[in-house]
């Protein structure tokens, strides 16, 4: 069964002034090292936590990359935890699921015109590899089953549930629209069916 294996205090964010818990896990099947970051013990309290799960993208996270909106949605979770407190699980689940490199051959085939899914497609990948058990081991593991959370993304909702979650609120993010990720932004909406919350 999977459970906490350790949890270490730090400070995060873009000023590296909010405090959270890192926590690693056991008995995670896939051999991924997800972590999950807990906001003032959310775990602790007595109510459904905020709680995102936030899918690795490494140039978006840590490069802000123009082409998706993934590091602001990351940036902007961080700071609404820090004043609210809740639970972000970082899974390790780069390029929805087909890993860096494949992302990187599917971004050179959106500059010559594909949209993100037709370019999974064209590598011989479905439009989303990814699964959310391990997600729900995790948060079981910290005695959640009532969530509240953090998402645009109806499949991640239908799929949490599905896993024994409880969704009690879905609280959408903001539309992190920049020069360069108008396309992706339209084609999640039109295709992938994401609601986004304009300002
Ligand atoms: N294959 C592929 N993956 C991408 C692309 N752009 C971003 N990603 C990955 O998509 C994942 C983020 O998923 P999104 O579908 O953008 O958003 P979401 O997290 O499912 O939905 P929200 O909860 O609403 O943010 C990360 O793993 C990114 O690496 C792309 O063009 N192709
Ligand atoms: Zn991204």
């Amino acid at each position: 069964m999977v459970n906490v294996r350790a949890r270490v205090p730090f400070k995060v964010g873009l000023k590296s002034n909010i405090s959270a818990d890192l926590l690693s896990f056991n008995e995670l099947e896939s051999g991924k090292e997800h972590v999950a970051l807990v906001f003032r013990d959310a775990d602790k309290r007595n109510e459904a936590p905020l709680v995102r799960m936030h899918s690795e993208c490494l140039t978006g996270d840590v490069f802000h990359s123009s082409r998706c909106d993934c590091g602001e949605q990351l940036d902007e979770t961080i700071e609404k935890m820090g004043e609210e407190g809740g639970i972000l699980l970082y899974l390790r689940q780069e390029g929805r699921g087909i890993g860096l490199y494949n992302k990187i051959d599917a971004y050179e085939l959106q500059s010559q015109g594909m949209n993100t899914y037709e370019a999974n497609n064209h590598l011989g990948f479905g439009d989303d590899l990814r699964d959310f058990t391990e997600a729900a081991q995790m948060l079981k593991a910290l005695g959640m089953t009532q969530i509240r959370l953090i998402t645009n993304n109806p499949k991640k909702i239908r799929e949490l549930e599905e896993l024994g979650i409880s969704i009690t609120e879905v609280v959408g993010t903001k539309a992190h629209v920049k020069d360069g990720n108008e396309n992706y932004l339209k084609t999640k909406a039109s295709h992938g069916k994401h609601r986004f919350h304009f300002d």
